[in-house]
């Protein structure tokens, strides 16, 4: 049941306070006190009235009195006057005071106050939704209950998503695909002092060069032949919150300077116009190139490179979080269920082997993606290895590119075959001419 709309009636004329007290009580939700003087109202605040309606002439306490010493010790509290005057000097005096509302006692008076209430009461019903809401979105962020993962890599990018959040510091995430790093960017703004403004992402390998300086910085009418009416940036959009960019690597070299002057001055001009803008954007950039690469190949700026590097956070690829894949896959598989009201599921043991076994090219979101698809296919209350389905090999062509050890190479290799042959282990040391205990031992150390 919803809470009563408490209303307190502070007035001294018993006949005139009844008539207002029966009025106001015809709303069941409604909840009246009638107090008689200023000194009773103060003593009753505790039961935290949602709006107060002062006589303006009480026999203790002068009616701004009592409106001052409210607003002063209970400033969220609405605050109607009634009064006998007709006076606009003094009705604009106490609503420059801090009243809500000043009503002229007269046989309308009910009436306006009636809806003066009605008014206040829908008013006060958003602004709770709204706090709900907000606080909703704020738990659903908990970095804890977004970013799942116990290995000490993942436990490690929390402290600096904490840091992150609690400083206005500009923060560049690395990471291959699908490790999280738009989750992270939303994360750390949801946690930041920004949180109630934007939140803006750009993702700049999808928007063609031509039209990446009016996306970021919008432009003017007329600015060039298709720019029909004035369009307001990204950067201006995400103005008092984040500005997450994604794939920063991919930025071409006059964009660079663009975005670099924008950054350094901390203000933008929109294409084809003169006003300056000033801008309080909290930037995060994401890459999955490496940056600093990038830059000794001349590709990046350096200048640009060190004004966004701020904090940066390496997000590890998933094969490289130990026990996190089965972490992650059991959470997402009770997700599944508790999202689309399945009974739980359980992983089989060999389909924990199954998924242990595999490299997850795509990371996090390849994981999820295959873990669903085994969750709606699977018959009964266990998800089996047949039910697990993976992306068809040779997909990691970076194989011999990303410069591994012989044991990681080692590792990937058995891994590969474990995948191939649905973990079949004395398969795999045939294929591989290798004994059996090798790869089981691989398998328990967590390696493969
Ligand atoms: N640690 C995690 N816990 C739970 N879900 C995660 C975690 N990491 C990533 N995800 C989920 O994986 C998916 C991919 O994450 P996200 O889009 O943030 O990755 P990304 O690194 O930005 O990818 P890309 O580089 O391709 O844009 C999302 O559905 C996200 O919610």
């Amino acid at each position: 049941m919803e809470s009563p709309f408490i209303i307190f009636i502070v007035e001294d004329d018993p006949w005139y306070g009844q008539l207002l007290h029966y009025h106001l009580s015809l709303n069941p939700e409604n909840t009246v006190h009638l107090w008689t003087s200023g000194q009773e109202c103060l003593d009753n605040m505790h039961l935290l009235p949602d709006v107060v309606t002062i006589d303006f002439s009480l026999p203790d306490i002068s009616g701004d009195k009592l409106l001052s010493t409210l607003r002063l010790r209970w400033p969220e509290v609405p605050l109607i006057v009634i009064s006998a005057q007709d006076k606009i000097a003094t009705a604009v005096h106490l609503l420059k005071m801090g009243a809500s509302d000043y009503l002229v006692k007269d046989d309308n008076t009910k009436d306006f106050l009636w809806n003066a209430v009605q008014k206040l009461r829908e008013t006060n019903g958003l602004r709770q939704r709204v706090k709900s809401l907000e606080s909703q979105l704020q738990a659903k962020y908990d970095f804890s209950k977004i970013m799942k993962g116990n290995s000490p890599a993942i436990k490690r990018i929390f402290g600096l998503m904490e840091k992150a959040a609690q400083t206005p510091v500009n923060v560049s995430i690395t990471g291959e695909t699908g490790t999280g790093k738009e989750l992270v960017a939303k994360a750390i703004h949801m946690n930041s002092g920004r949180h109630r403004k934007p939140f803006v992402a750009v993702n700049m390998a999808a928007i063609p060069t031509e039209l990446l300086e009016s996306e970021l910085f919008g432009h003017e009418k007329g600015a060039f032949t298709s720019a029909v009416a004035r369009k307001i940036g990204k950067f201006e959009e995400a103005n008092g919150g984040t500005l997450f960019l994604d794939e920063i690597g991919d930025l071409n070299p006059a964009i660079q300077s663009k975005l670099l002057r924008v950054l350094q001055e901390r203000e933008l001009q929109r294409v084809g116009g003169n006003e300056r803008i000033k801008l309080d954007v909290r930037l995060i950039t994401a890459t999955h190139k490496n940056l600093a690469d990038e830059v000794q190949k001349s590709n990046f700026r350096e200048d640009l490179y060190y004004r966004i590097m701020g904090l940066p956070l390496l997000l590890p690829p998933l094969r490289e979080r130990g026990q996190d894949t089965l972490y992650l896959a059991k959470y997402f598989v009770d997700e599944f269920c508790r999202e689309y009201g399945k009974p739980a599921l359980v992983l089989a043991p060999d389909t924990l082997d199954k998924l242990r076994a595999y490299a997850y090219p795509g990371n996090v979101r390849e994981l999820k993606t295959i873990v669903e698809l085994a969750a709606v296919l699977s018959n009964g209350p266990e998800i089996s290895p047949a039910d697990v389905m993976f992306a068809p090999a040779g997909r990691d062509t970076s194989f011999l590119s990303s410069e591994k050890t012989l044991r990681a190479y080692t590792c990937a290799i058995v891994r590969h075959y474990l995948e191939k042959y649905d973990g079949n282990v004395p398969q795999v040391a045939q294929t591989l001419d290798v004994g059996k205990s090798t790869i089981y031992k691989m398998i328990q150390d967590g390696e493969v």
